[in-house]
């Protein structure tokens, strides 16, 4: 048997050759592994000897021959290839082990350059590897290090590597190799931001399984994109309780989107993926307190976000109810120290967690196809503003006009969201018509809603939203506009002496 290896990460490779020659396997080997192996006492033919060619472009051309890719693909239960080999000169290749130029590595580097990310991409690499993958029953084909040890058992125990073995293997083959070449059209794709392409490859990287999905009978697992952005929730580092649930990830990720719409101290509270209280304050312990009196009842088992530090005066009063999961940018010795008493309380930390990507691709499944489409990257623009009404929004009111809409455009259509003093009072999401929205608002809410400001993430179809907010006690409402019954619900705010702003920005969640 003759193995071929060549790899560029060489961890574990000297041993897996010393096995394989131990055997009487003979190694061939490429320009650094053969040198590796040489150096490590084992005896190993250059790639050279067998092609006849030296390797040549700075490594571009080593092992792309027909002296390697005839070894390799030749149907060995076919006389016509085996006597073609025989013609030929070549011999047979059993063992092709190899693992690719490092793009990942290479790519997630802070100052790379396009020029080093092209010469990072493996071209020999992945020829080999799915030559060898085409002809897995007859070579065993190894991309990862440590799948060494199983064939090295199987060979030593049995003599040879199982069918099974060898399929398992050459599956592992593609969905590498198609993960790498994902990564590098992602890469290409991102340097000139083209954005929806013909064919649209994704690769991510699995984090780890989780016990379920959405419900304990579905199937799940956590994948991480190659580049993803700073500030990103698979950044966060668990620093404390059991293991995130696959609707903890979902929910924390709810928190997490709407958080960064702030900048001042803020905290958001979720439940089921819908903020419920967003509190904004001096400091974090004052924006927690508004975000919990928003909705005492729907907090409890929720999950909290803040964009500070968590002191010990915070964690002492989150500590008072039962929280799922706090994601912060850090917490202090002592607030640490407080909330690891809770056993079932899990604790992120994202030190970038304010960071904003935008023009990210937002993919939804539909059955047979994905929907997918940008990120929703604006809230609306301050000078695009048009206030429609005899009456002009005060100074207080366009604030809280703001954190209104920030907050609206992160529940669920038909979202509305009513605020005031810088903290939710009512949330209304994911309702079937818009006035509905706006009655759950209302009713939500814990305070009186006098003077309080109302954001809705679409237009009014009617003007009946106008006149169940004025009776609740709103005296602001900022919303798209758009609809051609908009005088209707223009007229209806005047009659009940409300100012009304038009944004131009849609915000459907849907
Ligand atoms: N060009 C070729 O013919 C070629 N053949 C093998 N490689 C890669 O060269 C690397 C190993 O190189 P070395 O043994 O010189 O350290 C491996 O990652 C392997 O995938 C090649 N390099 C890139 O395309």
């Amino acid at each position: 048997m003759r193995a071929l290896i060549s790899v560029s990460d060489k961890t574990g490779v000297v041993d897996f050759a010393k096995a394989l020659s131990d055997m009487g396997i003979e190694i061939i080997s490429t320009g650094g592994t053969h040198q590796r192996l040489a150096d490590n006492g084992i005896a190993v033919k250059g790639v050279s000897q067998v092609t006849g060619f030296p390797e040549c472009l700075d490594g571009r051309v080593k092992t792309l021959h027909p002296a390697v890719h005839g070894g390799i693909l030749a149907r060995r239960e076919k006389p016509e290839h085996m006597n073609q080999l025989a013609e030929l000169g070549i011999q047979t290749i059993d063992i092709v082990a190899i693992n690719l130029y490092p793009f990942k590595e290479t790519i997630l580097k802070p100052d790379v350059t396009l020029e080093e990310a092209i010469e990072n991409i493996d071209i020999g690499g992945p020829t080999m590897l799915r030559s060898a993958a085409k002809n897995h029953r007859d070579v065993a084909v190894i991309c990862d290090p440590s799948d060494y040890d199983k064939v090295l058992t199987e060979l030593s125990q049995q003599g040879s590597i199982s069918i099974d073995t060898k399929y398992r293997l050459a599956l592992k083959v593609f969905q590498h190799t198609a993960a790498y070449d994902a990564m590098i059209s992602d890469y290409l794709r991102k340097q000139i931001g083209a954005e929806l392409p013909d064919n649209l490859t994704l690769t991510y990287e699995k984090i780890q399984d989780l016990r379920y999905g959405e419900n304990p009978h579905q199937k799940a697992a956590y994948y991480r994109e190659i580049q993803a952005p700073a500030g990103s929730l698979v950044g966060a580092v668990q620093l404390h309780g059991k293991e995130l649930s696959f609707n903890n990830i979902n929910d924390t990720q709810g928190a997490l989107a709407t958080l960064k719409e702030f900048e001042e101290p803020t905290v958001v509270a979720v439940k089921h993926a819908n903020p419920c209280g967003v509190g904004t304050g001096f400091d974090i312990l004052a924006a927690y307190k508004k975000a919990y009196e928003c909705d005492p009842t729907s907090i409890f088992g929720g999950i909290v976000a803040a964009n500070r530090t968590i002191d010990e005066g915070t964690a002492r009063e989150m500590s008072k109810i039962f929280l799922e999961i706090i994601l912060a940018p850090d917490f202090t010795e002592e607030a640490l120290s407080v909330l690891t008493e809770k056993k079932n309380l899990r604790l992120l930390k994202l030190e970038d967690i304010g960071q904003k990507a935008e023009r990210q691709l937002d993919v939804k499944k539909v059955s047979g196809g994905l929907l997918v489409q940008n990120t929703d990257d604006v809230l609306f623009q301050e000078e695009e503003l048009r206030v429609v009404t005899d009456r002009i929004p005060t100074e207080r009111e366009l604030e809280d006009m703001k954190l209104a809409m920030k907050v609206v455009k992160h529940i669920k259509s038909n979202g509305i969201v009513i605020a005031k003093d810088g903290r939710t009072l009512g949330i209304g999401p994911g309702q079937v018509n818009r006035i509905w929205a706006v009655e759950n608002a209302v009713k939500q809410s814990n305070f009186p809603l006098q003077d309080s400001v109302l954001a809705s993430d679409a237009f009014f179809p009617f003007d009946d939203c106008v006149s169940a907010a004025g009776a609740a006690g709103v005296t602001a409402i900022i919303q798209p506009g758009g609809s051609v019954r908009d005088e209707e619900s223009i007229k209806k705010a005047n009659e009940l002496g409300i100012a009304m702003v038009f944004s131009g920005v849609r915000h459907f969640k849907h």
